[in-house]
């Protein structure tokens, strides 16, 4: 049942100077972020995306001036070429976009509709990118809301994705007289009814395809294993997530593995590596395998492509016979609920 706003203070209740635009407060947004996706797969529109993500200091922690030669030399004139072919075999050709962004809308989406009160305003934002996180608080701001709470789609916390959102947040903030209050949420990797979300969606996918696997992955998008000897939460909070998952499915290790993805660059990242696993596994009388990524809030390119295409090929290739992605809990309602429970909880304060 929607309600209305606690409190809006317009022109006629609060008379303002000659000239001052009507002010509007009272309303909660609600601001959901994910990392980002390019417009369209051509090489200026990927090389934009890819400079934008991959200038992003929490993301490279090079020196900048090095790291900045390095990006424009060496990366750019050729990644774009790399990663437009990866977004190619994925992209939605039906909305024609990325298929991170088609989901992301769904998820607003989805929110607004399990929210449903009308003393709050739901908006989606991508942290690289267009729609961007600025163009998305001014708009909230413009709607009456002078309360914030900001849920960036991660569940496991890293400094290269929750922190560089909420950077970018507090950076839109810094150019604003008036500012909002902020909520951030925590992470979630643990969450009773993320774990329940992640568990049923294994077990509708083997339902649905018909065969047991002999091993089940969780593989999670990799960090430099630097950044994890630094002091980054991240690789605790996978195997944490690995865990409640593994044993709400009630597997053990022989037949649960985590396991990390998307290498970028010559260094160590966190290990073991998901491709290793994959090429090892048939070898070990392992041939059927499905891999879960509980790590995406939505299937993008690492999970459609890297996983679903690349992944596949490279278990075939190694003499595996069955192999399989479960989805990404994308718009499902379990999802939308649990991201519905995450927004109450956080703003129970506030209503
Ligand atoms: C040093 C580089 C990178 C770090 C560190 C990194 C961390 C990181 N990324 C995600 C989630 C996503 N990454 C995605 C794509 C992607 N990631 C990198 C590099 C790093 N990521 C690149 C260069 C790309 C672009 C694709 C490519 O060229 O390979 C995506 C998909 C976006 C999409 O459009 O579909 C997601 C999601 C996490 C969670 C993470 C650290 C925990
Ligand atoms: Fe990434
Ligand atoms: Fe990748």
């Amino acid at each position: 049942m929607a309600k209305s706003p606690p409190s809006l203070a317009t022109t006629s209740s609060n008379p303002l100077p000659a000239g001052h635009p009507p002010v509007k407060i009272g309303r909660i947004g609600v601001l959901i972020v994910n990392l980002g996706t390019p417009q369209s797969t051509d090489y200026w529109s990927m090389r934009r995306y890819l400079k934008e993500f991959l200038s992003d200091q929490r993301v490279i922690e090079l020196n900048p001036l090095v790291w900045k030669l390095i990006l424009n030399l060496f990366i750019l004139p050729f990644r774009p070429q790399k990663s437009a072919r990866a977004y190619r075999a994925i992209w939605n050709r039906e909305c024609d976009e990325s298929p991170l962004l088609t989901l992301s809308r769904a998820q607003g989406e989805g929110l607004a509709k399990a929210l449903d009160d009308d003393r709050l305003v739901v908006a989606w934002a991508m942290r690289y990118g267009h729609p961007s996180i600025g163009e998305k608080l001014t708009q909230l701001q413009d709607q009456g809301c002078d309360r914030i709470v900001t849920l960036a789609l991660y569940p496991q916390y890293s400094a290269t994705t929750t922190a560089s959102v909420h950077d970018q947040l507090f950076r839109e903030l810094m150019k604003r007289r008036w500012q909002p209050a902020i909520r951030t949420i925590p992470p979630y990797y643990d969450h009773p009814a993320y774990i329940a979300a992640l568990a049923a969606s294994v077990r509708r996918h083997i339902a649905e395809q018909g065969w047991q696997p002999d091993m089940l992955l969780a593989s999670f998008h990799g960090i430099p294993k630097a950044y994890f000897d630094k002091g980054d939460p991240y690789h605790c909070h996978c195997q944490k997530t690995g865990r409640l998952l593994r044993e709400a499915l009630d597997l053990d290790e022989t037949n649960f593995q985590v396991t990390f993805q998307s290498r970028f660059g010559p260094k160590e990242w966190l290990e073991p590596y998901t491709d290793e696993r994959l090429k090892a596994l048939p070898a070990k009388g392992m041939k059927k395998v499905l891999v879960v990524a509980p790590g995406f809030a939505s299937d993008c390119v690492e999970t459609l492509e890297e996983l679903a295409i690349e992944g596949r090929d490279i278990f075939m290739a190694f003499g595996g016979e069955h192999f399989s992605c479960v989805p990404c809990l994308n718009d499902h309602p379990d999802h939308i609920e649990m991201l519905e429970t995450l927004v109450r909880n956080e703003i129970s304060g506030w209503l």
